[in-house]
């Protein structure tokens, strides 16, 4: 990224491409993927369905099975080039050091065990407590992501619990390690908007707490706004633009950013006045031109299905993958 950003880089994404080897052909899934994330900021990684936020997601966490191909970059974080290290360091990095939420809480906690047990053995791995203090720290623990009457719910099994509970129950066992960076990857899918609501405040107040670099991966562009210092926008595998989210929101410089913007509901008065992008996001199995969106776009040039995409520096901190931007 260009431009300079006050504090600690905790984790560059640098020009990452990956792809998957399948029965059905490679897909490129990542295309020279490539930002920074620092100690007490958080970043919305925002796209529409098959753009590669959980792709990249699992990349950071050392998550993407066999059948994923790096062919290009690297991501590095805290000094570990993470595509290249192996699984005992990154079990490591792991739970310590990076800490995950992920969607659908509940199906991420064990079902047979009360939820008080299950943040315990978190905390007996990570924290140095005795057996006989352990109660105590997991009831501060649950204390502080707010989880309500933790006296009770110590013994309640995921089921007793609400989706919001259990993500603050992941909560509570992701921060046990005083992670470095977060990695929360549509913690709050399917959530009412009070829940939600609820959810990223925690997230952002213990962010800041405690100088976490936080990367939220959300198809919705109106909580990234609402949560995110900056935002990263994908489609189909490519970043196509990051700046400051006052910025980004103010003066979007890429044409999908600009639709994207104009397709949610945020700041409109009225449903009729929401827009939508025609066409639809490319199957990445089959030929793609260098700019992946040029098909959906109505400011392509005959550059965008030839040469290479170029990746602009439009002011301090904004770039834009775009031979014709705004
Ligand atoms: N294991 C896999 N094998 C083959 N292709 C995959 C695999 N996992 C992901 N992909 C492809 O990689 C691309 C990016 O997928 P990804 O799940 O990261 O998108 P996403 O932005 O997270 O979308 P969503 O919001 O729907 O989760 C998609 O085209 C998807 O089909």
């Amino acid at each position: 990224m260009s431009g300079t950003y006050p504090g600690r880089v905790a984790l560059t994404v640098d020009n990452l491409s990956l792809e998957f080897r399948t029965r059905a052909g490679v897909v490129p899934a990542l295309d020279r993927v490539q930002f920074e994330v620092r100690r007490g900021e958080t970043v919305g990684v925002v796209g529409e369905q098959g753009a590669g936020k959980s792709v990249t997601a699992c990349a950071v966490m050392g998550l993407l099975g066999a059948a994923a191909w790096m062919t290009h970059g690297r991501i590095v974080f805290g000094g570990v080039d993470v595509t290249r290290a192996t699984e005992p360091v990154m079990q490591k990095l792991r739970g310590s050091e990076i800490a995950m939420l992920v969607q659908n809480p509940r199906s991420a906690l064990n079902p047979m065990r009360p939820i008080g047990w299950q943040i315990e053995e978190v905390l007996l791995h990570h924290v140095s407590v005795t057996r006989r203090m352990v109660r105590r720290q997991v009831l501060k623990a649950m204390a502080r992501v707010q989880i309500p009457d933790a006296e009770r719910l110590y013994r309640a099994y995921p089921y007793e619990l609400s989706e919001e509970l259990c993500q603050r129950v992941l909560m509570a066992m992701a921060l046990s390690a005083q992670p470095t960076l977060l990695i929360a990857d549509n913690p709050t899918a399917g959530f009412d908007i009070t829940a939600q609501a609820a959810i990223m405040d925690l997230i952002k107040t213990i962010s800041l707490g405690r100088d976490m670099a936080t990367l939220l991966f959300t198809h919705d562009l109106a909580l990234a706004a609402a949560y995110c210092d900056r935002m990263v926008i994908m489609y189909a595998g490519q970043v196509v633009e990051q700046a400051p989210t006052a910025v980004l929101l103010k003066a979007p410089r890429h044409p999908y950013t600009a639709k994207l913007i104009g397709a949610t509901l945020a700041g409109l008065t009225s449903w009729m006045e929401i827009g939508t992008i025609p066409g639809h996001a490319p199957d990445l199995r089959g030929a793609l031109p260098p700019c992946r969106f040029a098909a959906r776009c109505d400011r392509r040039l005959t550059t965008c299905n030839t040469e290479p995409l170029p990746y602009t520096a439009i002011e301090v901190n904004h770039d834009v993958a775009c031979w014709n931007p705004l």
